[in-house]
């Protein structure tokens, strides 16, 4: 479970966060979309405790995000946008690395090379992979650690027609475990059907809910926030 209330940040005298609230349940992947500066990387690296908030709560798996930080990110993992890895390390030590940082044993390390199709890669240097790939290393540290709240930024944009649909169905899969999935993303039309919810952020606040069965060019004018959108 995700919870904000009125969540506000400022960045000098330009507000951010103008008291966003969202909730993201168990067991769904919700989308989190708008335009470019709504605030969407804002709200999820607060979510993950990289990023002060001004004022309001901010609950990840129950846990006060803003007064217990650690305790906080143990629940969680978060995927960035434009992921980078130290270019002489392998995929497999790569995750080694993450798996040491949040006490994961091994064992999880082929289970995330097999799941992101990176176990013929395992040896290859993280300097050496496409975009795509390193892209899926980091959906391989996300899911290493077998926790409840997973956030993610944008991440279908350097994947390929295939890997988004299997990066949709790995995280409908963990969202069937009962996981909370928090997805930012722009790519409206290949997500149609695909997630429980829809919210839309507009100008650091949550404008309302969009039906995830309607996110497509075709149903979007229907829809006012979807038309300034696209
Ligand atoms: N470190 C920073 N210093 C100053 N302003 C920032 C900083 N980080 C973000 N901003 C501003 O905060 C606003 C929201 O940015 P944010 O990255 O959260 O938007 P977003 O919705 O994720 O956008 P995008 O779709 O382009 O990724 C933007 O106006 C941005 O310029």
């Amino acid at each position: 479970m995700i919870l904000t209330e009125n969540l506000t940040q400022r960045y000098g005298r330009h507000e951010v966060l103008r008291g966003l609230s969202l909730d993201a349940r168990e067991g769904e992947v919700t989308l989190l979309i708008g335009s470019n500066g709504a605030g969407k990387t804002t709200t999820l690296r607060i979510l993950a405790g990289l990023g002060r908030a001004s004022s309001g709560s901010a609950r990840v798996a129950g846990i006060d995000v803003l007064r217990h930080r650690r305790r906080a990110q143990r629940q969680l993992s978060y995927l960035p946008q434009g992921v980078a890895f130290h270019p002489r390390l392998s995929c497999r030590q790569v995750l080694g690395f993450y798996a040491r940082l949040r006490g994961v044993d091994r064992g999880r390390i082929d289970h995330v090379l097999d799941l992101t199709g990176l176990a013929v890669h395992a040896e290859k240097r993280a300097g050496k992979l496409s975009g795509g790939l390193r892209q899926r290393l980091g959906l391989a540290t996300l899911l290493l650690p077998d926790v409840p709240v997973l956030l993610l930024d944008e991440p279908g944009l350097s994947l390929d027609p295939e890997w988004r649909g299997k990066l949709q169905s790995l995280l409908r899969d963990e969202a069937a475990r009962g996981k909370t999935v928090l997805v930012t993303t722009h790519l409206l039309a290949e997500w149609e059907g695909a997630a429980d919810r829809c919210l839309s952020c507009r100008d650091g606040r949550i404008e309302g809910e969009v039906d995830p069965d309607r996110l497509r060019p075709e149903n979007r004018i229907l829809i006012p926030f979807l038309k300034q959108a696209v």
